[in-house]
């Protein structure tokens, strides 16, 4: 264990077991996440030493073979494969993978539960949770992903036969991005043009079998494949389809809400965006999933930091690196906004669950709000965590840009997530959309309009800062009123709170031009802004390693040489570098190769 750590955890002046069950939500819940993530950490299969050294195929074969595993894992302990289930949630949320599992839980069943009748579900929704058919969300093609009213491929129904026929009419319109559609799933939900009577009815959603059952060979009219590396999130076989006169039965679309009779006349739904109900989940997902990947990037550096010691300040004397004040700057927003984003996600998460119950008895009222705070935090957390991720990463110096920092697998992962889901431009001006379009209705009934479009395009900037301000006053008022409902010590409490107004006068300082051009805060009120944040970050310094502690991560998620919860960093660095492959001989091959010949020619 490094001295360092020991001592600053001997240092902290909270309990920080208190601290990891209030972020657990008590702590029974904390029991139960432990109890839950050791059947994952002593279960060999998830953790292989070598995951990094693997090639794209390997990596995907063994996302597959985890699949498998988690699968097994859960149907011997009986744990329900539900999104909805905090079980199931605890347990692929210690998989620091993306498994296929994700868009078969998270958005191929749940569109089916969300927007399939009674009978689609007792039909599909047993084949999914048993795992018999493999799912994935088919909506984004070649050359639409944003504009979903855009998507050409098309679902003709056919009442001769009683059936929809899907077509790719034109390449743009080949599906591509969707996650594990590539090799892994059998089904997908497809995003399809509804055409009936000759008549086009827009986006609806249809359950299309891709593969052969039996032997996993594509059907007749359906071309599938990968789309080939990616930046990030090599485990998942983002695919490509083509679809040429797929027949599915007329009963294959989700008809909770729009219906088509079999005579094929079309029924209309009451509110057309309830068709969009997998991508509000995954948005909500996405903003605790933000959360943990800051908090886990922050526990890495802070750790790191606390360990690393580097020039002298005085003759003999060198600090440890988290004594710098720049390095305290560096990294204690990281770690208060991650706080604030898992209070964040937590009210996302209530919030969802409320309207989402709402709306599955009928109830469509709330939808469009859900939309624009979802929408809008899933776009601001994404945005601000890959950017703190990668703040946390420099912050490691040299041993930063190494694989044993652990870093660079939470930033591939999460970065993605600024586009997936939905772009975050185009997300935030879905929040601007509610904030603005109150305000031009409002202009719009004292005098005649302008050219709506020409505005809106033109205000395009504005608008998304309007969003991201309006985003970040929501996050700062909710962390705020979260910490005042929990119950804490004093001591837990004095902690948190300066964490809390870190975070805050950051966010003032950070936005200062908004601040002085609103005329909302004066220059020498920014200069009091300042001068807090440096009180603040002394008072935060003493305690960073146990709050960076309490997120109670294991070893084993955060894969983490510089991070380890023990500091043992050097030694661990240099045999994880002697195992490299490259070092596998004394010599390596390409000496004999190329090396030799060169030294001996005459050139
Ligand atoms: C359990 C979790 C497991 C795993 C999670 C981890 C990782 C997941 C990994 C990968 C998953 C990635 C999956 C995907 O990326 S799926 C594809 C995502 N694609 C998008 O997000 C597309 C983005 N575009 C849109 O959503 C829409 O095109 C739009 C930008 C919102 C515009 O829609 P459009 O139909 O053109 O709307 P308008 O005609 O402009 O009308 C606006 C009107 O509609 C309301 N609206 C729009 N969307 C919704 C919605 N989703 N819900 C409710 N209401 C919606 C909007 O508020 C507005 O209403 P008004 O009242 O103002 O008219
Ligand atoms: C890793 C990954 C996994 C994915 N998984 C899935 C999946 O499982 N299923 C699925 O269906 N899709 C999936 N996607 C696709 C993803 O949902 C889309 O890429 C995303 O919706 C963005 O759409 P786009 O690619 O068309 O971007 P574009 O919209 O083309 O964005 C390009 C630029 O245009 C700008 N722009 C576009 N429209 C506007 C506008 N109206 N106003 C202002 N600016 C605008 C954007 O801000 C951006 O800067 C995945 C993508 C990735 C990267």
């Amino acid at each position: 264990m490094s001295e360092s750590l020991q001592t600053e955890r001997k240092n902290a002046t909270f309990n920080i077991k208190e601290l990891t069950d209030t972020l657990n939500g008590g702590p029974e819940e904390t029991r139960k996440r432990k109890q839950i993530e050791s059947l994952v950490f002593n279960t060999p299969a998830f953790h292989r030493q070598d995951r990094f050294q693997l090639s794209r195929e390997e990596i995907y074969d063994y996302s597959i073979k985890v699949y498998g595993e988690l699968i097994k894992l859960c149907k011997k302990e009986n744990i329900e494969i539900r999104y909805d289930n905090p079980d199931y949630v605890r347990l692929v949320g210690c998989i620091p993978e993306e498994i296929p599992v994700g868009l078969h839980v998270g958005m191929f069943s749940s569109s089916i539960s969300d927007q399939g009748t009674e009978e689609q579900q007792k039909k599909w929704i047993p084949l999914a949770r048993n795992f018999k058919i493999f799912g994935t969300y088919a909506q984004t093609e070649l050359a639409h992903g944003t504009f979903v009213r855009g998507l050409e491929t098309t679902a003709t129904y056919d009442e001769s036969k009683q059936e929809f026929i899907l077509n790719s009419p034109t390449i743009t319109s080949t599906k591509w991005w969707p996650g594990f559609l590539g090799r892994t799933s059998n089904h997908a939900v497809i995003a399809a043009q509804l055409y009936t009577k000759s008549k086009c009815y827009g986006i609806h959603m249809f359950i299309v079998q891709l593969r052969d059952l039996k032997d996993h060979k594509p059907l007749p009219g359906v071309t599938i494949g990968d789309i080939g590396d990616k930046f990030g999130f090599d485990t998942v076989d983002n695919g490509f389809l083509r679809l040429d006169n797929v027949h599915i039965p007329r009963e294959n679309m989700l008809m909770k809400y729009a219906k088509v009779t079999p005579e094929g006349k079309y029924l209309p739904p009451t509110n057309a965006k309830v068709a969009y109900s997998a991508m509000t989940l995954i948005r909500v997902v996405l903003v605790r999933g933000s959360a943990k990947a800051l908090a886990s990037a922050s526990t890495i550096a802070i750790r790191y930091s606390a360990v690393r010691h580097q020039t002298e300040t005085a003759p003999g004397k060198e600090p440890q690196v988290l004594d710098y004040v720049t390095q305290q700057y560096k990294l204690f927003p990281q770690l208060a906004t991650a706080l604030a984003f898992g209070f964040a996600g937590n009210y996302m998460i209530d919030t969802f669950n409320k309207i989402h119950s709402e709306i599955s008895s009928g109830q469509l009222d709330a939808l469009s709000e859900l939309h624009g705070i979802s929408s809008g935090l899933k776009a601001y957390t994404t945005d601000t965590a890959t950017a703190g991720i990668e703040v946390c990463r420099r912050a490691c110096g040299g041993h930063g840009y190494s694989n044993a920092c652990g870093i660079q697998h939470i930033y591939a992962n999460v970065l993605p997530c600024v586009t997936l889901e939905g772009e975050n431009t185009v997300m935030y001006l879905q929040a601007a959309s509610k904030v603005i379009s109150t305000i031009k209705r409002l202009e719009q009934l004292r005098r005649s309009g302008m050219d709506q479009d020409e505005a809106w395009n033109t205000a395009g900037i504005e608008l998304v800062q309007a969003a991201k301000a309006h985003c970040h006053y929501f996050i700062v008022k909710n962390y705020l009123r979260s910490l005042e409902k929990l119950n804490m010590t004093p001591s837990l409490r004095k902690v948190m709170n300066s964490i809390a107004l870190l975070y805050g006068n950051y966010g003032i300082d950070e936005n200062a031009g908004d601040f002085l051009e609103s005329g909302f805060m004066t220059g020498e009120q920014l200069n009091l802004v300042k001068a807090k944040i440096l009180q603040l970050l002394s008072e935060v310094r003493r305690n960073a390693v146990a709050v960076v502690d309490a997120f109670d991560f294991d070893d084993k998620y955060l894969r983490s040489i510089l991070g380890a919860y023990d500091g043992d960093v050097y030694n661990r660095l240099y045999n994880w570098a002697k195992s490299s492959p490259l070092n596998k001989t004394e010599v390596h091959s390409s000496y004999t190769e190329y090396l030799q010949q060169l030294l001996k020619s005459k050139l």
